[in-house]
């Protein structure tokens, strides 16, 4: 059996990550982690989540490498905020602990920072913006796109999530930029443009706009747009439900224990689209 463990578990993807890893035949989650000195801290996991009494404790974030070296984990998933997720991959490269990593809002030298620790410790990681399967067939065909096209048409991102994100723009959305910049031979930090305001003037060969939407409970919506002299085109992705991105998780958990030959792999490793 494959020991889970998971940050952020009463999370709107945490949670349904216990649930699902609960399902597999291969898995079982032995860990949950909750914010520092959470009130779920000492309570049964599944009661908490509505799985019923499960046996599994809850822990505050200052006690996971004791919590690391007790219930020995063979992976940790991270779903929670971009700091929270440094200081965790930290603890868990420490403690010999592989991970899975999908929050976003992680900087440059936040990322860098974790694969530091990875690298270092000789743990292996799976890091990815978006695990949805979907999502990442969209990221190839966005940069097919891209590619075929050229510089000829403007391209802007336009991403829309639920009320509650933290983060923005998405960092899918940010991903989609990365591959459009790629393919067209483009520095993003150069050419990105964050939303448009007051007196913007023409706009300039080769930017790439990213814009955030946010409201209701949209659970994740993606389009790249290519706009060209009387014709446009759309990539479009939306995700309809949290299990989509949940599955990619069980499949991440799969590859990075039995497949995965290098310390940090993303999606594209996991669905084999290299
Ligand atoms: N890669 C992918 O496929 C996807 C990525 N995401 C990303 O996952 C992240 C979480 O999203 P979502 O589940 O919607 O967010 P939620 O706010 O529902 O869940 C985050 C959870 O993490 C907890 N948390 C915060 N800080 C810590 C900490 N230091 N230690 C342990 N737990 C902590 C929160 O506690 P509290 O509520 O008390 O603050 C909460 O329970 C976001 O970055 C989001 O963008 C989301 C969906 C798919
Ligand atoms: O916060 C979310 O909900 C999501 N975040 C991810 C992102 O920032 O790209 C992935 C997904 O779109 C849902």
């Amino acid at each position: 059996m494959i020991r889970v463990a998971v940050t952020g578990c009463a999370g709107n993807m945490g949670s349904k990550i216990v649930k699902t890893v609960q399902q597999q035949d291969n898995m079982e989650v032995v860990l949950g982690i909750e914010m520092p000195a959470s009130p779920l801290a000492g309570k049964d996991l599944g009661e908490q989540i509505g799985l019923g009494k499960m046996g599994v404790p809850i822990i505050a974030s200052e006690d996971l490498a004791d919590g690391l070296q007790e219930y020995k984990p063979d992976v940790l998933v991270d779903f929670t905020i971009a700091q929270a997720a440094v200081t965790t991959v930290k603890t868990c490269a420490q403690n010999k602990v592989n991970v899975v990593v999908g929050t976003t809002g992680i900087s440059d030298e936040q990322l860098a920072e974790m694969n530091v620790a990875i690298e270092d410790n000789g743990i292996k990681a799976v890091i990815s913006p978006n695990m949805a399967t979907g999502v990442n067939v969209f990221f190839e065909i966005v940069g097919q796109v891209a590619k075929i096209l050229g510089e000829d048409y403007d391209v802007e991102i336009i991403e829309a999530h639920h009320h509650n994100k933290q983060d923005a723009p998405s960092g899918t959305a940010i991903r989609a930029a990365e591959v459009v910049a790629e393919n067209l031979n483009l520095s993003l930090k150069e050419n990105a443009c964050y939303g448009r305001e007051g007196m913007v003037g023409k706009r300039p060969e080769n930017e790439i706009g990213i814009h955030a939407i946010r409201g209701g409970d949209i659970v994740g919506d993606h389009t790249v747009m290519f706009a060209g002299d009387g014709e446009r085109i759309e990539v479009i992705h939306r995700a309809s439900t949290r299990q989509a991105f949940v599955n990619g998780v069980i499949r991440a958990i799969n590859y990075l224990v039995s497949k995965q030959d290098k310390p940090v792999a993303d999606m594209k490793d996991v669905l084999d689209l290299n």
